[in-house]
């Protein structure tokens, strides 16, 4: 892995403005998921380290949230710069760790950047209250002040993003943070660190810990000094680290699994909507938690938008994300693809058709695959598939449609295409997701409220709304 800044290749984690390695000297193998290639090694930090960690935020918060709103804004421009300056080197690390083609690398660190020039802009807009007094001697104030020490811990699908879609804000609202990104993609997170110090930000306000993710959960859970916990990953554990929170009533947010239906209504422009669920499906090969699990397409364009979505899944090139033209990089690795197989293989047995794709090729791999006929009793239909498997559910009206589109657990994202307005009205409000994509399959961006309802998490990220998260408010009264 060649980079033009050799600097951003880090191999130790980032405490308290150093660098360092474990306490003990163990390290973790970083492999490229497209080919079992050794890229790095980094500590496997724990408890101590962690706690460590906590102790330089303390001790760093009065002085970054004493910094004027401007004077942190202008840090965290600085560290935007820097990201897009090394867009390429970011991209290479990303793609080299987590397998996405390139062309998605470097579409996911702009994504990224933006979060930090966007909170970078909303640290000068966090406004508080008057009131008009409920009497005459009474003023009345709400001020809106940072929570203090926060921690984040992030999923590997998204290396970057899902790391400044927490750190801009927190730090914006004159929060510290301490990160523990996933451990199959810490030199995107490290090199993000690096950034941020050549930025100026200063030491003890954003550290990265990498290593053991059960004892370093333990200790910022467990910490009454950590006041907030922002967790993106899987409901499972998103559960379990909420329930660790608990006896420290800490702030929580938490960007948890997803299942989202994608319907294609009989008047749908087809082109649009097969175009739509490409990008729906197949981004980062389905290891995305807004992909589209289940399309469900109306009886009179069943057959047409089925051949058209074959067609275009046919000619999406598979292969490592630094070759040209590749659209399906590899699944993260070989577990990941052991249960997009089972899920294959679970809708074949019960009576699915392969439209195309699905076979499993060299190393974790695999082409990627449209389903037919498929069914309610199909694992797909309830699980969270995250990887390149688009089946079609055939649907006969609205109101059967909305019934099986809110038939699960999850409520993150969803998605359909319809032309007839009061129909969008109609299934848009009906759906029960956090987030609805109307004609579009690609929903995702700073300005917008991220994040869902029901067991797919508490709290939104990005948008105005996305710093409240790092803020808590405070009602003065004041007799004068
Ligand atoms: N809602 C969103 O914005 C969003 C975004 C990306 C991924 N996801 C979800 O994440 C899942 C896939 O990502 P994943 O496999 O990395 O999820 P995961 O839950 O296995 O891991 C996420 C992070 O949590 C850490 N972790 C795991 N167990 C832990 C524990 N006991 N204590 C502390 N930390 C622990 C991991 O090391 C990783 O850093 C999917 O369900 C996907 O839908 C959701
Ligand atoms: O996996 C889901 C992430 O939130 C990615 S994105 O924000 O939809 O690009």
């Amino acid at each position: 892995m060649k980079l033009q800044y050799p600097q951003l290749l880090k191999q130790q984690s980032y405490v308290d403005g150093h660098w360092c390695d474990a306490d003990n000297g163990k390290q973790q193998a970083v492999v490229n998921p497209a080919n079992g290639e050794l890229l790095a090694h980094v500590p496997m930090l724990g408890a101590a380290e962690t706690q460590r960690a906590i102790d330089a935020a303390q001790a760093a918060l009065a002085k970054w949230q004493a910094l004027t709103a401007k004077a942190r804004a202008t840090i965290l421009h600085r560290w935007f710069a820097l990201i897009t300056q090394h867009t390429e080197d970011l991209a290479l690390l990303m793609t080299s760790e987590q397998g996405k083609p390139l062309a998605e690398a470097r579409g996911e660190v702009a994504y990224a950047a933006s979060f930090i020039e966007w909170f970078a802009e909303e640290a000068k807009r966090v406004y508080g209250d008057t009131i008009p007094g409920h009497q005459t001697d009474k003023r009345l104030l709400v001020l809106k002040q940072p929570v203090g020490v926060t921690a984040a811990i992030t999923p590997w699908n998204f290396p970057a993003a899902m790391i400044t879609r927490k750190v801009a804000p927190a730090l914006a609202a004159g929060c510290c943070m301490i990160l523990k990104p996933a451990l199959q993609t810490p030199l995107t997170a490290l090199a993000l660190a690096q950034l941020a110090e050549e930025a100026g930000v200063p030491a003890g306000v954003f550290s990265v810990v990498t290593g053991d993710a059960q004892s370093i959960g333990k200790v910022l859970c467990d910490s009454p000094v950590v006041r907030k916990l922002s967790f993106t990953g899987s409901t499972a554990v998103g559960k379990q680290l909420m329930a660790q929170c608990a006896p420290t009533l800490k702030k929580l947010s938490l960007e948890l699994g997803g299942n989202a239906p994608f319907i294609v209504f009989d008047d749908a422009d087809l082109d649009a909507a097969v175009e739509g669920a490409v990008i729906a499906k197949y981004r980062n090969a389905g290891q995305t938690c807004v992909c589209a699990n289940r399309i469900y397409v109306h009886e009179k364009v069943y057959e047409a938008f089925a051949e058209k979505l074959a067609a275009k899944v046919m000619a999406l090139k598979v292969g490592a994300g630094v070759d040209d033209g590749v659209v399906i990089g590899p699944l993260i690795d070989a577990k990941a693809l052991e249960k997009v197989q089972t899920h294959l293989h679970d809708a074949l047995d019960k009576g699915a058709k392969l439209l195309c794709g699905g076979q499993p090729l060299v190393g974790n791999f695999m082409t990627p695959a449209v389903l037919t006929d498929v069914t309610s009793q199909m694992k797909v239909a309830h699980e969270e598939t995250f990887g390149p498997i688009a089946p079609l559910f055939r649907f006969h009206d609205e109101a059967e449609v909305i019934a099986m589109a809110n038939d699960t657990e999850f409520g993150l994202a969803a998605y359909f295409y319809a032309n007839n307005l009061s129909r969008v009205w109609r299934v848009a409000e009906a759906l029960e997701y956090g987030m609805v994509g109307i004609n579009t399959g690609l929903i995702s961006n700073e300005v917008a409220p991220f994040g869902g309802i029901k067991a797919s998490g508490l709290g939104r990220e990005g948008s105005k709304y996305g710093i409240d998260e790092y803020l808590e408010m405070k009602y003065l009264c004041m007799s004068v």
